[in-house]
């Protein structure tokens, strides 16, 4: 018999792990749920799903393992109705950026035996199943987060499953995952989000903010253009943990008031310097969320054609560009023209392209 699959929820996660699986295992049989009718449709046409359920009916019925991936408040009310569909050998897992908060509906519903709990720590601010891709959850940290009743033997084959669709699987105490994801992940979001809207509602009447925001503010605010809903399920679902973040983060806050207050010069340059030591140490897979961005800048002279030119010569030479355009709020003074690819050999052939036609190339 095939293995079936079962996803409840198919946007930017659920449906990069279908397609994960799909790429992998090619004979796995696939289905899922999701409200959006079209979703599901586009799934079909693709071939990533084999069913489409209009509902979480018996299609679900002897999956090897079930995915609970819709925001993280209806991947707990979605567990009741999954209980009849649950065997011996069946892994019931979810994708949520919360652990606790799931782990204790599994343990009142006694489905503790079934549930390991999973989080991949890959994604961007975009959302549903056609951003998905399969490379997205590649050389990710994918956590796990074992129920106490499940056998170890079901552990090392969701374990071993993670790994094949190569994600690294990371095991983890649920309450620790949420506290760590708070300070690392929820906590920047609120930030994000708390920036935007302190900038909308501050700004000239002329939006001269909107017009120079840069790089830099650009850069720790591309999060803020995440799903709503799933952001305030999250906050919802960790509200106790994040309270206490946002506590200790406020406390700091206050004391770099203090410093630019009374002008302290030691402590305003050790607080930038700490950031920068710390900042400077991560490495760039440290995080498997922060996918790198494949990015050069290039000096050209303000005529008309000139990102043509580069787009030719680029193209003549099979190099693919995701993004290109010019860049008026510089933050650094070289490089005008901004070229992002898709993958890292395009940037790195691109840069050698372009030199031997004698542009001026900078990678950062
Ligand atoms: N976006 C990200 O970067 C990451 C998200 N996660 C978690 O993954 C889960 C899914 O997030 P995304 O895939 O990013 O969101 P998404 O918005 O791309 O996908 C959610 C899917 O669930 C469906 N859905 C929503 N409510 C539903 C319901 N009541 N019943 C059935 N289907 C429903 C939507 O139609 C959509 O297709 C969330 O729990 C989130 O916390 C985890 C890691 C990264
Ligand atoms: O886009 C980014 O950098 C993210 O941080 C995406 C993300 C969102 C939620 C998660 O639980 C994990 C990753």
């Amino acid at each position: 018999m095939k293995e079936k699959i079962g996803f409840i929820g198919l946007g930017l996660i659920g449906g990069s792990i279908a397609k994960a699986i799909r790429q992998y295992y090619p004979d796995f049989e696939l289905v899922a749920f999701d409200k959006q009718k079209e979703t599901l449709a586009l799934a079909a046409q693709e071939g990533i799903i084999d069913t489409a359920c209009s509902s979480i009916n018996d299609s679900f019925c002897n999956c090897t393992y079930l995915f609970l991936c819709a925001p993280v408040a209806y991947n707990n009310a979605y567990l009741a109705q999954l209980k009849t569909y649950l065997h011996e050998g069946c892994i019931l897992t979810d994708v949520g950026s919360v652990k606790n908060s799931i782990h204790e509906a599994v343990k009142k519903l006694g489905l503790e035996e079934y549930f390991i709990g999973g989080h991949p720590m890959a994604g961007s601010e975009k959302s549903g199943f056609a951003n998905a891709k399969a490379i997205l959850i590649e050389n990710a940290y994918f956590v796990l987060t074992p129920s106490e009743k499940v056998s170890p033997e079901k552990v090392t084959a969701y374990k071993d499953f993670i790994a094949s669709l190569k994600a690294i699987p990371i095991i983890m105490n649920a309450k620790e995952h949420d506290f760590v994801t708070g300070t690392i992940s929820h906590l920047p979001h609120i930030i994000a989000s708390g920036l935007v809207n302190f900038v909308e509602q501050t700004d000239t009447a002329n939006e001269y903010m909107k017009l120079l925001a840069a790089g830099g503010f650009k850069d720790i605010t591309r999060i803020a253009s995440s799903s709503p809903t799933m952001w305030q399920h999250i906050c919802l679902k960790n509200h106790k943990q994040i309270s206490e973040i946002l506590d200790a983060y406020i406390h700091l806050l206050i004391e770099t008031k203090k410093s630019v207050e009374t002008c302290n010069t030691e402590q305003l340059y050790d607080f930038f310097d700490r950031a920068n030591n710390y900042r400077n140490s991560i490495p760039d897979s440290s995080f498997g969320c922060i996918k790198k961005e494949f990015v050069i800048y290039c000096d050209i002279i303000d005529e008309a054609g000139g990102i043509a030119t580069i787009a030719t010569i680029l193209a003549s030479n099979h190099i693919s560009i995701k993004n290109i355009g010019i860049i008026h709020n510089r933050e650094f003074e070289e490089g005008v023209l901004r070229i992002e690819f898709y993958e890292e050999l395009s940037s790195q052939k691109a840069v050698k392209l372009l030199q031997k036609y004698r542009y001026i190339v900078y990678e950062r």
